[in-house]
C-alpha cells in the first residue's frame, strides 16, 4: 500500500527572538504562514522490506536516516513499538536549507502520515516526538497561520481568516543553515519589544490590507544575512525598485519574500528578478496561491 502527503513549505512574516536559553537555543516570537507552494511530495509505501528507507527526486540530499524525513520515521516506529518496513520517497521542491522549513516538513509530513495509517500516538506525544527532530517540525505537523512561542512550538492560532496579499518567493540559491544564522545574531538584538509591529501585521492580513503588512515585516535573524551576503541587499532591493510594497528574508534565510500590492505587480517584480538575475542566482515561485487560509 502507497500513501502520498504534501509538505508545505512556510514563511516567517516576522521573527522576534526573545531569550537565549543556556542549552544555545534561542526562544522567539514568530508569525508563521504555511505556503502551498513551493511543496514537497511524500509517498510512503509500506510494502517494503525491513527497515526504513528514504530516497529522494534531489540528487546530494542525504537520504535513508540522514534524511530528516528517516529520522521522523524511525522515531515514530520506536515511539509506537512498530517493526517498519517503510520507503519513503520525497519529490523535493523546497530549496534546502533556505529558510523554508524544507526538512521540517518533510520530517512533520511523515509524523503526520505515520499516525494517520497506525493511529499508534496521541497528539500530544506526537507533538512531543516531532520537537525532538527540530524547532520548526511541530509547525509542520498541522500547518497552520499561526503564532509560535517558545522555540517555535507553543502556538497561538491566528483566529479567522487570513488573506495574505500577492506574494512573491525568491531563492538565492546558496544554502544557509540555522545555525548560522542564530550564531550570527547581535545579541544585543535579543528580547523583547515590536509587539505592536506583530498586532498590526496580524490586523493587515485579516483585513487584506497589503500596506499594513508590508510595513510591519520583522526578521531579527536577517541583518547579519544582509551584511554577510550583498547578494540579498541587491535582491530585497531589486524587488522593492520594481514596485513590491516591501521585501524581507523569512526563517534563517537566505530566501527573501515581496509584498505586492496587486498580481500584475508582482509579475512586473517576478520579471525585473529574472532578468537582472540568471537562473543560476536566483529562483523565482511566483505562483503562490491567494486564497484565504484558515
Ligand atoms: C529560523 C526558524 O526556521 C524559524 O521558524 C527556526 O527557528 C529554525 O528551526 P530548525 O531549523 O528546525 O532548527 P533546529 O534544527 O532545531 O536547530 C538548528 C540550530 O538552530 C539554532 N536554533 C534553532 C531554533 C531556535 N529556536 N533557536 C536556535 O538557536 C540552534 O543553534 C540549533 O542548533
Ligand atoms: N528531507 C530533507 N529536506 C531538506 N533538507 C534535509 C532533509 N533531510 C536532511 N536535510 C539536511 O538538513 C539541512 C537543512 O535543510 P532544510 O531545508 O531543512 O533547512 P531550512 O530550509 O533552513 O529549514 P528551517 O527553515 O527549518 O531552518 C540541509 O543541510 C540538508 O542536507
Amino acid at each position: 500500500m502507497i500513501e502520498r502527503e504534501f509538505s508545505q513549505s512556510k514563511l516567517n512574516l516576522f521573527l522576534k527572538v526573545t531569550a537565549r536559553r543556556p542549552d544555545g537555543y534561542h526562544e522567539l516570537e514568530t508569525l508563521f504562514l504555511p505556503l502551498p507552494y513551493p511543496a514537497d511530495v511524500i509517498t510512503v509505501d509500506y510494502d517494503g522490506a525491513p527497515g526504513i528507507r528514504v530516497t529522494s527526486s534531489l540528487p546530494g540530499l542525504p537520504e535513508n536516516l540522514e534524511n530528516l524525513a528517516g529520522r521522523a520515521a524511525l522515531a515514530y516506529a520506536e515511539a509506537a513499538g512498530i517493526l517498519p518496513s517503510w520507503t519513503i520517497h520525497i519529490e523535493k521542491v523546497i530549496p534546502v536549507a533556505a529558510g523554508m522549513g524544507g526538512g521540517s516538513s518533510d520530517a512533520g509530513a511523515v509524523l503526520r502520515r505515520l499516525n494517520g495509517h497506525f493511529k499508534a500516538l496521541p497528539e500530544n506525544e506526537l507533538a512531543r516526538l516531532a520537537l525532538t527532530l527540530g524547532a520548526d517540525v511541530p509547525f509542520f505537523l498541522y500547518p497552520h497561520v499561526s503564532v509560535a512561542t517558545g522555540v517555535g512550538e507553543v502556538f497561538r492560532p491566528v483566529e479567522g481568516m487570513v488573506s495574505p496579499p500577492p506574494l512573491l518567493v525568491v531563492n538565492p540559491n546558496f544554502p544557509v543553515s540555522a545555525k548560522w544564522a542564530y550564531t550570527h545574531l547581535d545579541p544585543a538584538r535579543i528580547g523583547n519589544g515590536d509587539r505592536e509591529k506583530l498586532e498590526k501585521l496580524l490586523r493587515g492580513l485579516r483585513e487584506g490590507d497589503a500596506a499594513m503588512v508590508a510595513g510591519n515585516l520583522h526578521n531579527d535573524l536577517a541583518f547579519a544575512l544582509y551584511e554577510k551576503f550583498p547578494l540579498l541587499r541587491m535582491l530585497r532591493d531589486t524587488m522593492k525598485e520594481a514596485g513590491a510594497l516591501n521585501a524581507e528574508i523569512t526563517g534563517s534565510g537566505p530566501t527573501l519574500y515581496a509584498v505586492c500590492e496587486t498580481v500584475e505587480i508582482r509579475r512586473q517584480v517576478a520579471q525585473r528578478v529574472r532578468e537582472r538575475f540568471a537562473k543560476e542566482t536566483a529562483t523565482v515561485f511566483e505562483n503562490i496561491p491567494l486564497s484565504p487560509i484558515k
